[in-house]
């Protein structure tokens, strides 16, 4: 997809290409990292610049009719396709104005809105119209408000734009009240708490509910695919349920950096300020990604210290702690860690079990009468043990390809269809597993494997179970320090290389290590 800019006599059209279905995946099945916001800042600034008509006259008036038709026919079709709040928010606020050269050109009340919509329902949109005989290649947005003016209005005065301007940002906040683009299936009900996601979990639910902040900001960090994007959507659809008149703004650390530098462009930094201070509810995702960008982190720095003084609850996510990112400016991290840190860990045998006991209940409403072996679902909690996005991946894998033949899922069916998932796991040890085999294998307790005591019979079991850490997993060193009772991450090079030197001059400790590595990945 390419997109670009122009500016046509009569305003800002924003002109994306599209690929035709069938070029890639469809676009709606991408909608998974969803923004809900509810903004002024992008009506606002870019409808009083850019409001205008297309044109006057008697065919223009017969062109805007036909236009509401067609657009009229391909809503109903579009809201199926697409769900109601998906519909609600991002294509009702549409206007078809002009169909021609191959575009399809629409009036949209913010540039924010005409940007998703290409991004996310550009291929539905240009199929439905295709279904009815009117084929596009791409859509051409005109950034104006949706209700002021029709392909036919006459460009109106300033003073009467800036009213409808008003509309559509009333437009675009209700339809908050319609509930947000999220993922139905992230919700709290559909989260299987357990020992490593119990306090991540509480404390969302905390946030969900919308109560008087108590720990500011909530800050979830965690491993790939380890429910931290489940819970903030989670959050957000609580909350929303229970405050529908609030403020939610849930975006991704790039997509604010993307808003501030176009706010920068257009001269429009008051307006982008205004809508992020204005929310009671902020959610970032994968906040490291602003490491190193020197200008996104002073802006974020104030919007952070806005909301915290006004009191406005803010849900930061990362792939790990906030002293851990490098890049990031010590004022912000300092004030990341003020408030409460969650740490998703990794998955533990009962809680993945316990994941896919869950998903199979909601697969066996998918695959009805599809039957699964005893035995099934613990190998798999056993052996797939990098993240849950994997596991989950996995289940839906074997729940397909036994419907397809029509047969019960065995366990030879499984490693059968799940050869290459099965392998790329085998490869991938947990820090919890080998803590525990290492734990098992010189008797002593795992508590005190973890723990402070520095007795050689169980200091040196440590190091080993360090050294496997490093050696078996892609946790940096800091990482396995945290689960090492928090220990600094030099402790944990020391213990490394300590081993490293014993193993090459002590046999019994070289075996010891290839049976712990064997029993491991076995
Ligand atoms: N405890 C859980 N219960 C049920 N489902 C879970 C749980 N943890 C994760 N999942 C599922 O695993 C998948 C991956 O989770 P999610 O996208 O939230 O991970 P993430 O931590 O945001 O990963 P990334 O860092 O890659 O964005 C999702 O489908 C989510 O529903």
């Amino acid at each position: 997809m390419t997109a670009g800019c122009h500016l046509p006599a009569s305003g800002l059209l924003i002109s994306h290409r599209l690929s035709r279905p069938g070029d890639g995946g469809s676009a709606i099945s991408r909608v998974t990292h969803v923004v809900l916001l509810v903004g002024l800042w992008v009506c606002g600034a870019v409808t009083s610049e850019t409001g205008g008509g297309l044109g006057t006259g008697c065919s223009d008036r017969v062109r805007a009719k036909k236009m509401d038709k067609i657009w009229g026919q391909a809503c109903g079709q579009l809201e199926q396709e697409v769900g109601a709040n998906n519909y609600n928010l991002w294509i009702k606020p549409l206007r078809l104005v002009d169909l021609k050269d191959g575009n399809a050109e629409f009036a949209a009340p913010t540039r924010f809105l005409s940007d998703w919509v290409n991004r996310h329902f550009a291929q539905a949109i240009l199929a439905e119209l295709d279904r009815l005989g009117h084929r596009a290649e791409r859509l051409r947005f005109h950034v104006r408000p949706v209700g002021s003016s029709d392909a036919a209005a006459p460009r109106q005065p300033r003073s009467d734009r800036s009213a409808d301007t008003a509309a559509a940002s009333l437009q675009v906040e209700r339809s908050a009240d319609l509930g947000a683009p999220l993922d139905p299936r992230f919700t709290f009900e559909n989260f299987v708490v357990g020992k490593p996601n119990e306090l991540a979990h509480a404390a969302a639910r905390r946030v969900g509910e919308g109560g008087p902040v108590s720990f500011n900001p909530l800050f979830l960090y965690g491993g790939v695919g380890l429910g931290k994007t489940h819970l903030m959507h989670a959050i957000a659809r609580e909350y929303i349920d229970r405050h529908p008149d609030h403020r939610v703004l849930y975006l991704s650390a790039e997509q604010f950096m993307y808003r501030f530098v176009q706010a920068l462009k257009e001269k429009t930094v008051m307006d982008f300020k205004e809508m992020f201070r204005t929310v009671n509810l902020l959610m970032v995702d994968d906040v490291h990604f602003i490491a190193g960008k020197n200008s996104t982190q002073e802006e974020f720095f104030h919007t952070f210290n806005a909301l915290v003084d006004q009191g406005k609850q803010i849900v930061i996510s990362a792939d790990r702690a906030p002293g851990e990112i490098k890049g990031l400016e010590e004022r912000i991290k300092s004030r990341l860690s003020c408030g409460l840190l969650a740490d998703l860990h990794p998955t533990t045998y009962e809680l993945r079990l316990g994941i896919l006991q869950a998903k199979t209940e909601a697969f066996r409403s998918q695959y009805p009468g599809l039957e699964i072996a005893p035995g099934v679902l613990e190998f798999l909690a056993h052996r797939i043990t990098s993240n849950v996005r994997v596991l989950e991946g996995a289940l839906q894998r074997l729940f397909a390809f036994a419907s397809l033949i029509g047969r019960e899922i065995t366990l030879d069916m499984t490693q059968e269809c799940l050869t290459d998932i099965l392998r790329a796991s085998d490869r991938r040890v947990s820090i919890e597993e080998i803590q525990r085999k290492v734990a098992e294998h010189y008797n002593i307790r795992l508590a005190d494997l973890i723990g402070p005591k520095r007795v050689r019979t169980v200091a040196r079991p440590r190091q080993i179970a360090m050294y496997l850490s490093k050696q078996l997993t892609n946790r940096s060193l800091p990482e396995i320090g945290r689960r090492f009772g928090g220990r600094d991450h030099t402790t944990i090079m020391h213990g490394v290389k300590k081993i490293e030197e014993l193993a090459g001059s002590d046999e019994g400790l070289s075996e010891d290590i290839d049976l712990l590595k064997r029993l491991l990945e076995a």
